[in-house]
């Protein structure tokens, strides 16, 4: 597989990257200067920080100066922007980003104001759906990780008509090995459906055709006993007691890695681990379709399967949430295994997930 100027969403991802890479300098610099540790909490009691909105800002304004008639499934809104009038703080950091990456701007255009920058965010507000040309959009995954100082993604990807084409994830703090905590951090994924998955040093230029010197692929050799599994850090937001149990119930023994963010998908599709389990902690809460687009098609470009817990595939075309419950992500050699030892547990139709919960 290789990607030329011709390949069916290139440029898409092109563009993807370069926008994921400049909202990433924008984290970095928040983190740098400590302002991740000033969150606002949302409605719903989750944090937001000037590193979410100035990322989601930077992205959509890329986006749409390049595909003006697309649509986004965005992550946050300008309410609270304006309600602790914050937008002239954000529009700040967005601008020296912009001046430090301003050579791209002809590709990605630039924020002019406080104003231009709240607008953006808010066409953040697409509905989703199965028909059209709609971005799902993280601009911080793992707002909790990167409030600690831990792991956080800036996650982007293409649903074209409910199948999603183009993912981007960039992990500004994640090692190129899991093994090796002293190897260098940061990477940057692409994956282009039918046309492979892709990493590079997040520090690197992108380039146009992309750089697909560095093919990525799922472990698929292990056996169940000697499977890695990879796990939430948030005990909210999936259930690492049912998780314990199926661990168990498969016989693996090792300790599992708690990353937060999609960096779990971007760690299973390079090979450093083989499961990834997130079974939920409330039967009627709704995965977010920025949680997951661009991961899920990380790894099944990867060679590894994705589904919901009961081994469905996940409808990226029903709206701003699928409709499904949790996610197992994991090579093809152990999934259907997990999706066995789940049903023996929960039953085949969840009849006692709640119990779990
Ligand atoms: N009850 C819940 N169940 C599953 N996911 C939840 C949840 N509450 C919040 N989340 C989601 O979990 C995401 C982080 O996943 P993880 O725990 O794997 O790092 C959050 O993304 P944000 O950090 O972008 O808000 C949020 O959307
Ligand atoms: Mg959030
Ligand atoms: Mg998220
Ligand atoms: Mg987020």
């Amino acid at each position: 597989m290789s990607i030329s100027l011709t390949t069916p969403y290139a440029k898409e991802a092109y563009i993807a990257q370069l926008a994921v890479k400049r909202a990433a300098l924008l984290t970095r610099k928040v983190s740098e200067e400590h302002l991740n540790e000033q969150s606002i909490d949302k409605q719903d009691h989750s944090p937001v920080t000037v590193g979410d909105f100035g990322s989601q800002a930077i992205i959509i304004n890329a986006i749409l100066k390049n595909f003006p008639g697309d649509e986004v499934v965005g992550e946050e809104d300008s309410a609270l922007i304006k309600e602790k009038k914050i937008e002239n703080l954000i529009y700040t950091h967005v601008d020296t980003i912009q001046q430090t990456d301003a050579a791209h701007e002809s590709e990605l255009g630039r924020i002019s104001s406080a104003e231009e920058l709240c607008n953006s965010i808010d066409k953040g507000n697409s509905k989703g759906g199965s028909k059209g040309r709609i971005w799902a959009l993280d601009p911080i995954d793992g707002t909790k990780g990167f409030l600690r100082g831990d792991q956080y993604a800036v996650c982007l990807a293409l649903i074209v008509d409910g199948e999603v084409k183009v993912g981007v994830i960039g992990c500004p703090n994640l090692p190129h090995s899991l093994r090796d905590s002293g190897s260098k951090k940061g990477g940057l994924f692409t994956a282009i459906k039918g046309h492979g998955s892709y990493f590079q040093d997040l520090n690197e230029s992108v380039s146009y055709p992309l750089n697909t010197s560095t093919n990525i692929s799922v472990h698929n050799e292990y056996s169940l006993d000697q499977a890695r599994v990879l796990e939430g850090v948030e005990k909210g937001h999936s259930s690492h007691g049912l998780q314990g149990l199926i661990k168990t119930k498969l016989g693996i023994s090792q300790p599992s890695v708690n990353l937060d963010s999609q960096a779990k998908y971007c760690a299973l599709s390079k090979g450093d681990a083989e499961i990834y389990l997130r079974l939920p902690t409330n039967p009627n809460y709704r995965e977010k379709i920025w949680d997951h687009a661009a991961g899920y098609l990380l790894v099944k470009e990867s060679g590894g399967m994705v589904t919901d817990i009961y081994g469905n595939d996940l409808n990226f075309g029903y709206g701003r949430t699928l409709n499904s419950q949790g996610v197992i992500a994991a090579s093809k050699t152990v999934h259907s295994s997990i999706i066995s030892a789940i049903k023996s547990i929960i039953g085949e139709k969840g009849e006692k997930l709640e119990e779990y919960c």
